[in-house]
């Protein structure tokens, strides 16, 4: 009896197999190497865990720097080395520039209407990109809104610097994130909202949804991948979603209608009256729609606030892991610009050894370590092997900083590698691609990496830095957190000593309200 059930499991198995080939075979032409799909309707999900991109970079080490999984009923390629990424965003950028919406998204940037969700890169797209990037990070509008920056910047100084007197560590975590906050507000609604003494209801409720769409917006929905079970909605994210997306509409809706009634829109100098005031310019007609604008608003708020926030974190708590490169990074920022004044970001492209350490945390920390989804619209052939459309595609940049035929030691923090190196953050280098690369490349690159920059800088030349008493460096927790940003999953909590003249602590007079 044993015999026969063991003879009709291994013809099953072999049933299975040949069945499995022959499809591959079928679908593919030369099947892409791949675990074997064992699950009925989840195929290889059940191989992804808490951290997807590490499971990811363990199997590439299996099955090569191009395989296939099915992701439920989703074909999808991963792709983990820089030589791939390179014949994928040089060659097939068109015929990967389609973006595939996830449920969640779906209610929070309304149907897909902002420049990340918007499925295809037709001419909506592109005139929505162009406003975006001509409007907020231009290096015109950088220049405009550097002031932002200085002030946001001092402000938080001054918060550290506060927490210090009062004797207690600093959380990095919520300072951090609250600058980034008030910046990308300021920039889109000209109000500070976050982190600010006095408490007002409708600030507080704006506060709280945001928070509450960004906790939920990087979870993996089995729904999108399963879709016997999307109406099921297990996880209960898309109802989640569909709240939150009311609340959102009510707020944003009161901000527009506010703004309309003011008069002179064309002074208002927040993206909010660019796109009420400046439609036209682009090709929108006489008024961009709500829904496209609330979409673009909340997009600016996900996208453009947990990114920079999280490097920074990463990187202080490397650099405290590794003093001899803080200390090497303090010397430079005391020989370019001393001790007398703070930071300024004309001093940044001297600031050499700093820039080299923010390349290296972006390189162990990429936010974004899988990019974002993309799917192909039409056939094409990577790495020797034909890929039919409608094949959803990911690129592990996680994994590719971490290729050890790239880097040497690639597993250790050491700025060094990039001292001296040309190797830049633009996504033309296909070995660092913390920003993606391509038609889709991250438009708020010059924003965001300017941030990073600043806030490191001014970190470490106004403080030295340390772990609150009882902690030790060796014991230090630097395990992740996945979501669409992967953070560090214990915030970090540092005590702060000065090292610069008082009166660079003072907190700044914002020219605008709300603070
Ligand atoms: C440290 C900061 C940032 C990092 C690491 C980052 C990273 C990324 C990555 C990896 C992508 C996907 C690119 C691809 O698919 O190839 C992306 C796209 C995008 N990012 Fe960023 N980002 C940052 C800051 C920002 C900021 C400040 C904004 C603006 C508010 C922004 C807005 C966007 C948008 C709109 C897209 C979609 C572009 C498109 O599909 O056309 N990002 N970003």
């Amino acid at each position: 009896m044993g015999w026969v059930s063991i003879r009709s499991c291994k013809c099953l198995h072999i049933f299975i197999f040949v069945f499995y080939k022959s499809m591959r075979l079928k679908r593919w032409g030369q099947s892409i190497p791949g675990p074997f799909p064992l699950w009925p309707f989840l195929g290889n999900l059940l191989l992804l865990h808490k951290l997807p991109h590490r499971d990811l970079y363990n199997l590439s080490k299996t099955y090569g720097d191009i395989m296939e999984l099915k992701l439920g009923s989703i074909h999808t390629i991963i792709i983990s080395s820089a030589r791939l990424a390179k014949e994928i965003f040089m060659t097939h950028d068109q015929a990967f520039s389609f973006r595939p919406l996830p449920t969640t998204l779906h209610y929070l940037v309304y149907g897909g209407l902002s420049v990340a969700w918007t499925h295809k890169t037709d001419d909506y797209w592109q005139r929505l990109r162009k406003m975006k990037v001509l409007e907020l990070f231009s290096p015109k509008s950088l220049i405009a809104s550097k002031h932002v920056r200085d002030e946001e910047i001092s402000s938080l100084m001054h918060d550290v610097f506060e927490d210090c007197k009062e004797g207690k560590p600093t959380n990095m975590r919520t300072r951090l994130f609250d600058t980034s906050m008030n910046m990308m507000m300021r920039l889109l609604l000209g109000k500070r909202y976050f982190g600010l003494k006095l408490s007002d209801k409708k600030n507080d409720e704006f506060k709280d949804i945001i928070l509450k769409q960004l906790a939920i917006v990087g979870i993996f929905n089995i729904g999108d991948f399963v879709p016997l079970l999307r109406p099921f909605d297990l996880q209960g994210l898309t109802t989640q979603s569909k709240q939150l997306r009311l609340k959102i509409d009510q707020i944003f809706d009161e901000m527009i209608q506010d703004r309309l009634k003011q008069n002179g829109l064309n002074d208002s100098k927040d993206f909010l009256g660019t796109m009420l005031s400046l439609p036209k310019t682009y090709g929108f007609g006489d008024r961009l729609g709500d829904n496209i604008i609330k979409a673009i608003l909340n997009e600016s708020i996900q996208a453009g606030t947990d990114t920079t926030a999280c490097t920074i974190e990463w990187a202080l708590a490397e650099l405290l892991r590794h003093p001899q490169f803080a200390k090497k990074a303090r010397e430079e920022l005391d020989d370019v610009v001393g001790l007398e004044r703070v930071v300024n970001e004309s001093d940044i492209p001297r600031l050499k050894y700093l820039q080299a350490i923010v390349k290296e945390t972006f390189r162990l920390h990429p936010p974004i370590t899988l990019l974002l989804p993309r799917e192909n619209i039409e056939g094409c052939e990577v790495g020797g092997y034909h890929i039919p459309p409608k094949t959803r595609l990911y690129v592990n940049v996680w994994a590719i900083h971490r290729d050890p035929s790239i880097y040497e030691n690639p597993l250790e923090f050491n700025p060094e590698r990039f001292v001296g190196s040309n190797v830049d953050l633009k996504g033309k280098d296909f070995q660092l691609l913390p920003f993606g690369s391509g038609r889709r490349v991250c438009p708020g690159y010059p924003f965001g990496l300017t941030n990073v920059q600043m806030e490191l800088a001014r970190f470490l030349h106004s403080f030295t830095l340390s772990l609150p008493k009882g902690e030790n460096l060796q014991d230090m927790d630097m395990s992740e957190v996945f979501s669409i940003i992967t953070l560090k999953a214990i915030s970090l909590h540092v005590v702060a000593t000065p090292r610069l003249p008082l009166h660079l602590y003072v907190a700044p007079q914002f020219t605008i309200c709300g603070n």
